[in-house]
């Protein structure tokens, strides 16, 4: 063990440096108020230059690393659309703003989730992408939309403010943000870092993109909001606020859902505010709206789960397993008994080359009492949980990114998307347990580092308390060919190699578009052009032989729920037909959840237009009347609108007059 006496600066660390709390009662920037372009001249969809915002954009931009190759999994590519690769960012038919913004990123070659996801995007179609750690799936979605958008922003887009008019006047000149664009992620930290990436995509371009997450006073979002919003960047919680304020916020416009961290956001604790983001308040319901899904780790069960929401013709891309590692980052795992652990994180960090180190913690308060001895014992951390202000969270962001305290500590807040290029060592101080977050989360942390080519390290101490994770800690060493220390011997499957049993979605249709090509690998045989897809129409979906949609399935099943339990009648056209159904609720409350989810069900059935599949139209639900006998039931679409009997018909709002015990509900 190292003298606790030792000099941080003997070891090449710099000295603690203290916070400055007197900042946050003066300072009252907020990350999500960063600055975007803002367009007054140019010619067509491009805008001028501007110098200043251009170096402050991308003077960080970085390089991928050398060991890329790490990243090139096997590809596959499920559903019945043809997607042919794009393996230049010259030959993906990209806005010719978008390609110059990536030149200016430093983004030189697509990385396969990249290759994959953006001819499919180009095309139109919703997208669930797995791919690693660090592989770049942000551009993956972002680079696609933007360059569809771009050309069309003019004509499609909601109103804004000209912000640069000599006579603007806040108070004065506002209006309703109209966004083409959504984009959900679970932590504020992720949302700042996809507002960045947006501000760089969309420069030079009339798309204006707004960051809203909790933490920052709901009336700074407004402001921004309050002067036009293309691409809205939000968390759950926020988002469903702002949702609720229909003067500020309508998603009647949305072209793009995109839900990033999906297998996260599919979580239980998660399911009311997607379900209100996916099918809630005035989203646009029409076959225009493209939904998407991205995660590094997509377990079976949330891949179910996501299905309801998608298209029946969406295309799966992964990129090696769901869920896998890659070698770009060493696994060390060391016996560490807890009471040690505190002494033996120090003695590693003293041991070790300074760089930049983030190290996890399971608790608030583990990260607290961690940070304090580590601080006292003279390494310069910082650290970052969920129950600091949102002023000392960003300054803790500042702070480790810029060096000034390079070892950051924090829960599992920091575990998912964070992109800081150059950490070097992720160290796990107490494993994530099975019941939260298990091998996921181990995935998403170790991720953290050897991003986009780099390597790093990541060390992590385990013992008796995670014995629970043992087995499947051992299959992701196998897997990626990590050393197996002796005392995980004893989970090594009987074969010696790695066993994963939730890598296929039996359940799923068995379609198949291009399947098994390896990234780097010959180029898989497709027909479909990309080039030149921005501002193109999209082609005109092809709803006949297509597969019946989960969507059709799950509604088709409430359905029988509701007639096997109320006693129900058709009130208009029969199946096929556009149809009016009225149901007699006789157990009223019990119906209520039932009833949720139908609506859930319906909205994305309908939102596709699909048909079963011997052609038949799948009878468009315009209008589901509940003719309640003794009781009114609260049911969300009313919620929305309060004391009002109104009920969305698709894409206009009608006034129903019904009874003073029917409500109406679509
Ligand atoms: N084609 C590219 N060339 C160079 N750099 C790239 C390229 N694509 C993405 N990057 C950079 O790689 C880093 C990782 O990208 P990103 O954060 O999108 O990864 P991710 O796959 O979403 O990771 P995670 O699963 O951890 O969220 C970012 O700094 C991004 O700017």
């Amino acid at each position: 063990m190292s003298d606790m006496n030792t000099k941080p600066q003997e070891s090449a660390w710099t000295g603690p440096v203290k916070l400055d709390y007197e900042q946050y009662a003066t300072d009252s920037t907020w990350s999500s108020n960063a600055i975007t372009y803002t367009f007054t001249e140019g010619e067509g969809d491009v805008g001028v230059p501007n110098p200043q915002l251009e170096q402050l954009l991308f003077a960080n931009s970085g390089h991928a690393g050398d060991a890329l190759s790490a990243l090139e999994l096997e590809v596959s590519v499920e559903g019945p659309n043809k997607v042919a690769p794009v393996r230049n960012f010259d030959d993906a038919g990209l806005h010719p703003v978008v390609r110059e913004n990536l030149r200016l990123s430093g983004y030189n070659t697509p990385t396969a989730v990249q290759g994959y996801c953006i001819p499919a995007v180009l095309q139109g179609h919703d997208v669930m992408a797995v791919a690693p750690t660090g592989s770049g799936k942000t551009a993956a979605y972002l680079v696609p939309i933007a360059s569809k958008l771009m050309g069309k922003v003019a004509k499609i887009g909601g109103p804004k403010v000209d912000t640069t008019a000599p006579d603007y006047n806040p108070a004065l000149h506002r209006v309703r943000a109209e966004p083409l664009v959504v984009i959900v992620c679970p932590t504020r930290e992720l949302a700042q870092q996809i507002f960045d990436m947006s501000r760089k995509f969309c420069y030079r371009s009339k798309l204006r993109p707004v960051c809203t997450y909790g933490g920052v006073p709901v009336l700074e979002n407004i402001k921004q909001l309050e002067k036009g919003c293309d691409i809205l960047i939000a968390t759950p919680g926020r988002l469903c606020d702002l949702m609720d304020r229909p003067h500020v916020l309508s998603l009647n416009r949305v072209k793009f859902t995109v839900i990033d961290e999906a297998d996260e956001m599919l979580d239980s604790g998660w399911e009311t505010a997607l379900t209100k983001i996916m099918a809630g308040g005035d989203t646009n319901e029409d076959a225009d709206h493209v939904f998407m899904m991205f995660s590094a780790t997509f377990p079976k069960e949330a891949r179910s789960l996501a299905r309801q929401y998608m298209a029946s013709d969406y295309t799966r891309i992964r990129v090696g397993r769901a869920g896998s590692a890659h070698k770009n980052v060493k696994q060390v795992i060391n016996y560490v008994e807890e009471d040690l652990k505190k002494q033996a994180v120090h003695d590693l960090l003293y041991s070790m080359e300074p760089g930049l180190t983030i190290i996890f913690c399971n608790a608030v308060r583990g990260v607290e009492n961690l940070d304090d001895f580590l601080f006292n014992g003279g390494l310069p951390t910082t650290f970052m949980h969920s129950n600091r202000t949102q002023h000392e969270r960003d300054d803790a962001m500042r702070a480790f990114v810029s060096g000034k305290s390079p070892i950051l500590i924090t829960t599992a807040v920091a575990a998912r998307g964070i992109d800081i290029r150059n950490v070097a060592t992720v160290i796990n101080f107490d494993l994530p347990s099975v019941d939260h977050g298990g091998i996921d989360e181990y995935v998403h942390r170790c991720g953290r580092t050897g991003r986009i080519g780099w390597q790093g390290t990541a060390i992590s101490f385990f013992n008796d308390r995670n014995v629970d994770l043992g087995p499947r800690l051992v299959n992701l060493l196998l897997e990626t060919d990590q050393e197996v220390p002796d005392f995980l011997q004893q989970y090594k499957p009987e074969s010696g190699i790695a066993e994963f049993h939730d890598d296929t979605d039996e359940d799923e249709p068995a379609e198949a578009g291009d399947a098994g090509a390896a990234w780097g690998g010959p180029t898989a045989d497709g027909d479909e052009d990309a080039g030149n897809a921005w501002g193109a129409p999209a082609a005109a979906a092809d709803d006949e032989n297509k597969p019946r949609s989960r969507a059709v399935v799950n509604a088709e099943h409430w359905l029988s729920v509701l007639h096997g339990h109320l006693s129900c009648s058709e009130l208009a056209a029969g199946p096929g037909g556009d149809g009016i159904r009225s149901v007699e609720v006789d157990v009223v409350l019990a119906a209520k959840e039932w009833l949720a989810n139908l609506r859930s069900h319906l909205n994305t059935a309908n939102r596709k237009g699909r048909k079963y599949s011997d052609g038949s139209p799948f009878p468009r639900f315009q209008m589901l009347v509940v003719v309640v006998r003794n009781n009114l039931i609260p049911l969300s679409p009313a919620a929305a609108l309060p004391g009002s009997l109104h009920f969305r018909h698709r894409s206009n709002v009608q006034q129903l007059s019904l009874p003073q015990e029917t409500i109406a509900y679509t």
